[in-house]
């Protein structure tokens, strides 16, 4: 039996996704977002000189006054008149400086009594204060935002002020989630004797949720090859189609061949990891499908290392962290013909490896904050020797 190496299993699968198109999304959807495109500017701000305080609109020249009352200005629209020479016009903030005034005097050092306003303090420092020139955050048809750029709340804030409602953003991808297996019963419901609560599903759909990828939760389906393949059929509408379970090579693993009833070309079966032995990769009328072990810390594991790289390639998104190197608290055994991923737990600069490291042990995933990455035919390891560990949590 050969089994694929994870690195070549990992180029493979990414080679199957194309990056998804570029499409305008509401502000409201772009938090966390990669942008796709740069963004320019589509208005000035502020649009005109405004005022930064409650006061009086003056000429800097005419100080100390006094000056006679000349209307007043509000935010959102154009004083109707211009100040003529010795004119003061109340003004509020953010409201725009009438024609031939340079300064705001604050209100604090104002008294004024029916038209006669008489400066009550020192007065401001110099032409211009208290005004926020036209264009003075952005000119029309400057760069605001560059692609590539992790859209935070400040750069919505930045593209709704420069006139945008949507961003350009790649779309989400549609992750279609099948679990398979007789035993399942869905998550949340009575179980009886030896009923199995289907778990993988929302395992993947909070895993793929940072990624801008929306989980479709398809249902559990038999072991049977016929439901299988019309599930198949009908999931493969999605732009990858995720399965669990089944895909071992028991008499009741039947993922393999449904998949093939339903038309799919698989482009491999079976790499060299453990956890993670029958990961399954193909297509299926333009739909990517990988087939994930049951095994819910094996499924946990496949769709770390390879469903997540994979829907980040397609969406734009960056991958999920890399491995990064940290001393070893405890002992490890050599490894064998496969790559073996342990559950571990960090410790201040160090990791040691949670005991009961089983498939299908979740307490110990759920008490994990790594995978320690041990390579095939790796030597035994010691306390203090370095490991490749990949964060998890
Ligand atoms: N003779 C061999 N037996 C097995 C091999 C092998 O090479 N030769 N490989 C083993 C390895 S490694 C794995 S991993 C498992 C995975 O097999 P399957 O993908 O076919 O998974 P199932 O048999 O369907 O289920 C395994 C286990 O997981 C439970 N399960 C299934 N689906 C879910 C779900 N959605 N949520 C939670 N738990 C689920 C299922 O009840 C089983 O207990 O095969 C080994 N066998
Ligand atoms: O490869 Mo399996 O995932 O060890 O249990």
């Amino acid at each position: 039996m050969s089994l694929l190496p994870v690195e070549e299993a990992l180029t493979r699968i990414l080679a199957l996704g194309t990056p998804l198109p570029v499409e305008p999304a509401p502000l409201a959807a772009c938090l966390g977002r990669t942008l796709a495109a740069d963004v320019a500017a589509a208005r000035v701000q502020p649009a005109a000189d405004l005022s930064a305080m409650d006061g009086y609109a003056i000429r800097f020249a005419e100080l100390p006054g006094p000056w006679t009352l000349a209307g007043e200005s509000t935010p959102g629209r154009l004083p109707d008149r211009a100040l003529a020479p010795g004119e003061a016009m109340r003004i509020f903030t953010g409201a725009p400086l009438p024609a031939g005034a340079d300064t705001v005097v604050v209100q604090e050092e104002i008294e004024a009594e029916g038209t006669a306003v008489r400066l009550t303090g020192e007065g401001p420092p110099r032409p211009g204060a208290h005004v926020r020139p036209a264009g003075s955050d952005f000119a029309a048809a400057a760069p605001l935002l560059t692609a590539g750029t992790r859209l935070g709340p400040a750069h919505l804030a930045l593209a709704a002020m420069g006139g945008h409602g949507t961003l350009p953003v790649r779309r989400r991808a549609r992750v279609a989630l099948l679990s398979t297996g007789n035993e399942l019963v869905p998550v949340g419901a009575p179980t009886h004797g030896l009923d199995l609560p289907a778990s993988n599903a929302p395992m993947l759909a909070a895993l793929l949720a940072p990624h801008a990828a929306d989980a479709e939760d398809r249902g559990i389906v038999p072991d049977r090859l016929a439901p299988l393949a019309r599930a198949f059929e009908e999931a493969a509408g999605a732009d990858v189609l995720v399965t669990t379970g089944g895909a071992s090579v028991g008499d009741h693993d039947l993922v393999r061949p449904a998949l093939v009833q339903a038309g799919a070309a698989i482009d491999f079966w079976r790499i060299a990891m453990k956890p993670g032995k029958p990961l399954m990769a193909g297509m299926l009328d333009g739909a990517i499908v990988l087939g994930l072990p049951g095994n819910p810390v094996s499924a946990f594991v496949t769709a770390r290392l390879f469903l997540l790289p994979l829907v980040a390639r397609m969406t734009g998104e960056p991958a999920p962290a890399s491995t990064r190197p940290m001393t070893l608290a405890a002992p490890l055994p050599a490894t064998g013909i496969r790559a073996e991923y342990l559950r571990g737990r960090t410790e201040g600069d160090r990791v040691a490896p949670l005991s009961g490291q089983d498939s299908a042990g979740l307490a110990t995933l759920a008490q994990a904050d790594v995978l320690i990455v041990r390579p095939r035919h790796a030597p035994a390891a010691r306390p203090g020797d370095v490991v490749d560990v990949l964060p998890i949590a």
